[in-house]
């Protein structure tokens, strides 16, 4: 149960007990006004209407509080829930905050979300409302059946005779519907899938004329989600005329059996009225005993998935005595550094990598696809611990100082450009939300910028990403640049950042970066050889090995892979410009 709130569990749990007592009062009663009205004829009509009001004042009074015991227990059901799910979702996002990127590498984001929003709404529901529900239900069941058995033991077995069907038939319903419903979800999202698809590849079905065959693929998709969900209907139907037919059947009984005892004398009609009315009032509890099982099934499975991930050992953690990262000159190492990925330790990916880096150098990374470049700048900021050997900044061990200055040190642009729905100027200031707008200015005008968002529709603060203004790969890319610039970062890394620019533009933001990058290491990844040819020095790695190492003209000089891969991409050039020669 949620401790945190222990008052209000204590105010749901006490109103619940009051309510299920003041609504096993009202048979009680019940019984008594009609054996009232029954007793007329040996006491006067006065006494009998004056007792008559008293019961009715009684009646009125009882379920006016039951009515506002049970509005205080639906309160703070409802609110130990929102509380609880409110404190497991932060926990959760805080969790997912600390991940490492050897969790997220394994593509978990939609069981994340799974997790996050469907279990976790699991968990709080079976301990607010499913747990109060049983007490309530424990109350009525248990107090009922003593109230009745002890009135009349043979009778009171017959009124209770349909609980146990009940609720077994009402708990295997909701454990079948339940199975139905992780089904039925699944054709469902196969039903978006195919819509999602659709949409996103609209003008592939358009250019193919393929509308016929998306046509058919819905209507397959969506015929098995009908045929299910009728499945669903079925058992529902037949369960809930089952469990009515019992009742009723039981009811009947006690009216004909307990019909014959007031006949005889043994029972009065007052106590036949009581034996009806508890009926009539633990029917409803007794259904919902399927639904406290379905919770209870269901909270178990989200709830180890739940709880299961927010134990989750924490790949990356900060080392217990950690202390803030100092930059004095800015110098980066990498000492016989060898890396495996989580999950791959049989192979690894980077072998003894040894090189160093002052402040104002530019360090270019070169090789193959999968030689392991993007692996060695991931590690710089620690989104993966080395294997063997370290990586110091100003002699500081990367793993003994805190992650959050080790972080604002080492910017890095990745890739694929993801920009957050948000203004321009937002964007840019990620990293320091702060920042002033000549700032801002400054890093996109560096990044090639300031004069394509000038012409913007808002300028700066122009709304984009997802739902906003769309930009191109190339501007993108550059707004990302922009935002790595504002952290004035001690070592900036460029994960073929500039790919998706054109050669010209890439010319202008090497050329205004030359000023910022004097203050701090640059390291560039890049493919095109035009893009690092002016480095301080070139790392040339190949199957996780660096295998060749100097400046652009030494490694020239040296006619090797570098040399190669040089002759390769200007002949290539020199092939393609010959070929639009022809062409023209
Ligand atoms: N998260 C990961 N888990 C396991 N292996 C990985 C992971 N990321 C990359 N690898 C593997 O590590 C090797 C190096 O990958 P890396 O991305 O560092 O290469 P790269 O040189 O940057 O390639 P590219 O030039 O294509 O970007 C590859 O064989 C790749 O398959």
């Amino acid at each position: 149960m949620n401790l945190r709130h222990p008052w209000q569990v204590a105010f749901a749990i006490g109103s619940t007990f009051i309510a299920a007592t003041l609504q096993l009062l009202i048979p009680v009663l019940l019984g008594r006004a009609v054996d009232q009205v029954r007793s007329g004829g040996s006491i006067s009509g006065d006494v009998v209407e004056h007792r008559l009001w008293i019961t009715a004042l009684l009646l009125l009074t009882i379920s006016v509080l039951r009515g506002l015991f049970t509005l205080a227990q639906n309160y703070f059901a409802e609110s130990i829930r929102h509380h609880f799910a409110y404190e497991l979702r932060l926990a959760c996002y805080e969790k997912i905050q600390r991940l490492s990127f050897s969790f997220h590498d394994q593509g978990h984001s939609a069981d994340l979300i799974t997790i996050c929003m469907l279990d976790l709404e699991g968990v709080c529901w079976y301990f607010s409302s499913a747990l109060i529900r049983a007490v309530l239900l424990a109350m009525l069941i248990g107090i009922g059946a003593y109230i009745l058995l002890s009135a009349d033991l043979a009778l009171g077995a017959l009124a209770l005779s349909f609980v146990p069907f009940v609720a077994w038939r009402s708990s295997r319903t909701q454990l079948k519907l339940r199975a139905t419903w992780f089904e039925l979800q699944g054709r469902l999202s196969v039903l978006s899938r195919v819509m999602e698809e659709n949409l996103c590849g609209i003008r592939v079905v358009r250019a193919f004329a393929a509308q016929a065959y998306e046509m058919l693929k819905f209507e397959r998709a969506s015929k098995s989600a009908l045929a299910l969900a009728w499945e669903r209907v079925d058992i529902y139907a037949r369960d809930t005329s089952a469990m009515t037919f019992s009742f009723l059947f039981a009811m009947g009984l006690v009216l004909w059996i307990g019909g014959n005892k007031v006949i005889a004398g043994e029972i009065s009609v007052g106590n036949l009225a009581t034996f009806l009315t508890f009926m009539t009032v633990l029917q409803m509890p007794v259904r919902q005993i399927g639904l406290m099982v379905n919770a209870f099934a269901r909270a178990s499975t989200c709830g180890s998935r739940l709880f299961g991930f927010l134990d989750l050992d924490v790949a990356i953690k900060e080392a217990p005595h950690a202390r803030p990262l100092e930059i004095s000159e800015g110098t980066m190492r990498f000492e016989n550094v060898s890396f495996s990925y989580p999950g791959a330790e049989n192979r690894q990916t980077l072998r003894n990598i040894s090189f160093q880096a002052r402040r104002g150098e530019t360090i270019a990374i070169v090789g193959p696809p999968g030689s392991g470049k993007s692996t060695m700048a991931h590690l710089i900021p620690r989104f993966y611990d080395v294997t063997s050997g370290s990586i110091t900044l100003d002699g500081q061990d990367i793993r003994h100082v805190t992650l959050s200055s080790l972080r604002r040190a080492v910017a890095v642009v990745q890739q694929d450009a993801f920009l957050f729905t948000t203004t321009v100027e937002n964007n840019i200031a990620y990293g320091d939300p702060w920042a002033n707008e000549s700032r801002i200015e400054r890093a996109s005008e560096s990044a090639q910028l300031h004069n394509y968002i000038l012409g913007l529709p808002a300028g700066y603060k122009t709304v984009v990403g997802e739902r906003g203004v769309s930009l191109s790969g190339g501007q993108r890319q550059r707004l990302t640049i922009a935002r790595a610039m504002m952290l004035r970062p001690s070592v900036i890394i460029f994960d073929d950042a500039t790919a998706a620019v054109d050669a010209a533009t890439e010319q202008r933001i090497r050329s205004a970066m030359r000023r910022f990058a004097t203050d701090r290491v640059t390291i560039i990844i890049a493919h095109r050889l035009s893009s690092v040819m002016h480095a301080d020095q070139i790392l040339f790695v190949e199957n996780g090995e660096i295998v060749e190492r100097g400046t652009h003209d030494e490694l020239l000089a040296k006619a090797a892979r570098y040399k190669a891969l040089h002759d390769l991409q200007t002949h290539a050039g020199n092939d393609m410009l010959n070929d639009d020669d022809g062409a023209s």
